[in-house]
């Protein structure tokens, strides 16, 4: 049996993936030792990479060749719109940060490169290419949620709520989709649309690194 190509990009980019395992955000999410301020940081930025996250999705509907794939975008922008966002919204309200705060509130660098980045790739690139730079965001927040479920729970933990929406089978199924499609699209792409969804998969990891790095420094443009 041949080797799906998302196990090949996922072993291109391992060293990514384990440095965000091990990042001292991630980490801290499990041990509760994460500071609040950079959580908030994270939340604030994270609404807004959502909401062109969203739209990225809604072009991926507009760009997929049949039914099932539309109908699986469109449970994939619910799930975004409502599930994460909603968590967002919940967090958001415990610390007295309005919608209109989280809507507002400028991007930072890392968030500003990424979504430049999906919103680029999903328009000016092939849609084999758009699907490569969404997964590392579904793939990579359903392995660090399950990660992170699997560690001896910390007893009031104040990011048990995201744990658990990460760690959730269903947001696991949606990231397993994901790859399959991205499978799919490998194995009909020729030699060189497969390097290319290859660099766009290592891109959208490096920047989910770089995104909780620059939560973890609570990163603002240099000038
Ligand atoms: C930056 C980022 N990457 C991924 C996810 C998970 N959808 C997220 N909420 N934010």
């Amino acid at each position: 049996m041949t080797e799906r190509f998302s196990q090949v990009v996922r072993q291109q980019a391992d060293a990514i993936w384990e440095s965000q395992h091990s990042h001292p955000f991630v980490r801290g999410l499990g041990t509760a030792e994460l500071p609040l301020p950079c959580f908030q940081y994270w939340l604030v930025q994270d609404y807004r990479f959502l909401i062109d996250y969203a739209r990225l999705l809604g072009l991926g509907i507009a760009r997929a060749s049949d039914l099932a794939t539309m109908t699986q975008f469109a449970e994939l922008t619910r799930t975004i719109l409502s599930v994460e966002m909603t968590l967002h919204r919940s967090y958001a309200a415990q610390f007295g940060i309005s919608t209109s705060q989280l809507e507002s509130t400028p991007k930072s660098p890392a968030t500003q490169a990424y979504t430049d980045f999906l919103i680029r790739t999903a328009t000016c690139a092939d849609f084999g290419e758009l699907v490569a730079a969404l997964l590392p965001c579904m793939w990579g927040f359903s392995e660090i949620g399950q990660r992170l479920a699997q560690q001896p729970a910390v007893p009031n933990n104040p990011y048990a709520d995201w744990i658990r929406t990460y760690a959730d089978p269903e947001f696991a199924q949606l990231a397993q989709w994901c790859c399959g499609l991205f499978d799919r699209l490998a194995s009909e792409a020729g030699e060189s649309g497969r390097l290319r969804m290859a660099e766009a998969f290592l891109t959208s990891s490096r920047l989910e690194w770089w995104f909780w790095d620059a939560a973890w420094k609570l990163e603002t443009w240099p000038i």
